[in-house]
Order: C-alpha cells, then sequence, then structure tokens
C-alpha cells in the first residue's frame, strides 16, 4: 500500500500536495491532459523523484528509507520510453534485474502474448510489441522478488502502457492487469490517455490538471463530460450504454 501525506514537488515542474491512498488488488488510472504532470508524479511515487513536501509511505514506512534492493522488489516503473540499451532478447530483457523461474516468464510472455517473440531481438519488435515486453519486465520484477510470505504482490507504475498498442491487444492488456491485481494483490496504477479504456477497466481514477489533482474516485463520477471537455478543451458527445452501462465519451465531429 501507497499513501500520499501532502505529498508534492516544488520545483519545476511542481505538483500541489495532497493525500491519497494506492491500495494492493486495484487498478488506478492517472489521467489529463498533455503536461497536467501524470508522468512527473508517477515519478514521484516511484521514488526517482523524491517528494519535496509531505510524505509518501510504502507498507508502512516512508518511500525515502526503503533500500534500492528492497524497492525493487516492492514496486517497478514502465516509463513512456525505456532505453533498450543492448539488443536483448525478448526472455533475456524480460528477466533483466531480476531472477525469475522459467514458468514464471513462460506465463508473463502468455500473458501478454509475447510468447511467439521469445527469442527475437528486442531491436527487431514492432512498436506494440515492445510496449508489452516492458510491461512483462516491470511484472516480472516484482513477481520474481516477492517474498513467498508477502502478502501483496507490489506497486506497478505504468505510464501509457496501451499508446502503441492495437484494440484487441489494449483490451488483452487491461484485462491482463486486472487479473494480476486480484490474483497477486498487486496495486497497479496506469497513466491513460484514453478516457473509455479508464471508465471501463479501472477501480478509480484520478484526474490531473496543470501539476494538481483536481478530482479522484470512481470512474463514472470523476469522467464527468462538462468537467472534462472543459479541462482539455475538447468538444466531446456523451454516449449512454456502454460496457457495463457505463457511459462512454466520444470526439464530436
Ligand atoms: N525538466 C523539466 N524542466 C521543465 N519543465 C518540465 C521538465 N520536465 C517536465 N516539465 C514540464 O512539466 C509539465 C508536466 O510534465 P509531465 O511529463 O509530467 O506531463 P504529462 O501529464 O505526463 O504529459 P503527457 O500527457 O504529455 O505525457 C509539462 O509542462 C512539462 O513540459
Amino acid at each position: 500500500m501507497l499513501t500520499l501525506h501532502q505529498a508534492g514537488l516544488l520545483n519545476t515542474p511542481a505538483l500541489a500536495p495532497f493525500d491519497g491512498t494506492i491500495r494492493p488488488g486495484e487498478l488506478l488510472s492517472i489521467v489529463g491532459p498533455n503536461g497536467a504532470g501524470k508522468s512527473t508524479l508517477l515519478s514521484m511515487l516511484s521514488g526517482f523523484r523524491p517528494s519535496e513536501q509531505g510524505e509518501l509511505h510504502l507498507d508502512g514506512k516512508p518511500l525515502r528509507e526503503w533500500p534500492i534492493t528492497e524497492l525493487a522488489s516492492r514496486r517497478a516503473l514502465v516509463a513512456q520510453q525505456e532505453p533498450l540499451g543492448f539488443d536483448w532478447q525478448v526472455t533475456e530483457l524480460v528477466c533483466l534485474g531480476s531472477n525469475p523461474e522459467q514458468a514464471l516468464v513462460a506465463e508473463l510472455l502468455d500473458d501478454l502474448d509475447l510468447s511467439h517473440l521469445a527469442n527475437r531481438s528486442v531491436l527487431s519488435l514492432s512498436g506494440g510489441e515492445r510496449q508489452r515486453v516492458m510491461v512483462a519486465r516491470g511484472a516480472c520484477q516484482l513477481l520474481s522478488r516477492r517474498s513467498p510470505t508477502a502478502r501483496d504482490g507490489g506497486l506497478l507504475l505504468l505510464d501509457e502502457p496501451t499508446s502503441a498498442l492495437d484494440i484487441g491487444q489494449q483490451q488483452r492488456l487491461m484485462r491482463q492487469l486486472r487479473t494480476w491485481a486480484v490474483q497477486h494483490r498487486m496495486a497497479v496504477v496506469c497513466v491513460l490517455h484514453d478516457l473509455n479504456l479508464a471508465g471501463t477497466y479501472a477501480d478509480r481514477v484520478w484526474l490531473m490538471h496543470q501539476g494538481q489533482r483536481i478530482d479522484h474516485g470512481l470512474p463514472h463520477l470523476v469522467l464527468n463530460p462538462s468537467t472534462i471537455a472543459d479541462i482539455y478543451s475538447a468538444e466531446l458527445q456523451h454516449i449512454e450504454g456502454g460496457p457495463q452501462g457505463k457511459p462512454l465519451l466520444a470526439l464530436a465531429p
């Protein structure tokens, strides 16, 4: 569990301080326009950019006090542009920095429709394939280092993990993130630009705008069409009767 106690950043880019909790077993989506501070927030949640105001606690201890190796078993960050560094094979890259059981790697590759690419060079992959490999690597980091007595599956932070995926792979990934959240009691945090993906799959949403978290809660309440139209400066159509009765947001022609 990650808790924020008036945590924020003072220097550019700044984040206004706020309280929040990210719980094991949930899928939380962070949404907001370009430049709203979503990646900056993920960086603070991961500890890569330490908070400059307030405090964050991971599993009851200040985030900054976790030794780096223990932190790596409790949280993983998959950034928007991960440098590959070397021409790894897919399996090598998924295992990099971890020492996973082969069965876990095979399961993760299967979960993300990557089994047929296991021995391929990552430099030869398409953008969407590469993006799924990086998500598998993040999950592998947490699940392979997990202690057998751990009560939860750590914190997986993903920055726009669906940006290069076709709609079938988007659905598969979002369903898989929910499955990991429930099966391993993982807390999954996902920055998304597709508000309908957030509305369909997230348990809760944090809405960012101009470096502030301006709303949070259940997706159908936070993704209010008039607020969204306002902060994104977009003209929307609100379509009733989406999945499970949830409304959908569409761009007006
Ligand atoms: N090193 C930096 N120096 C100055 N400004 C920065 C720096 N890094 C980020 N910013 C600015 O801070 C703001 C927040 O950036 P951030 O990357 O967190 O936005 P975002 O919500 O993730 O945007 P996007 O949806 O475009 O990815 C942006 O206006 C960005 O230009």
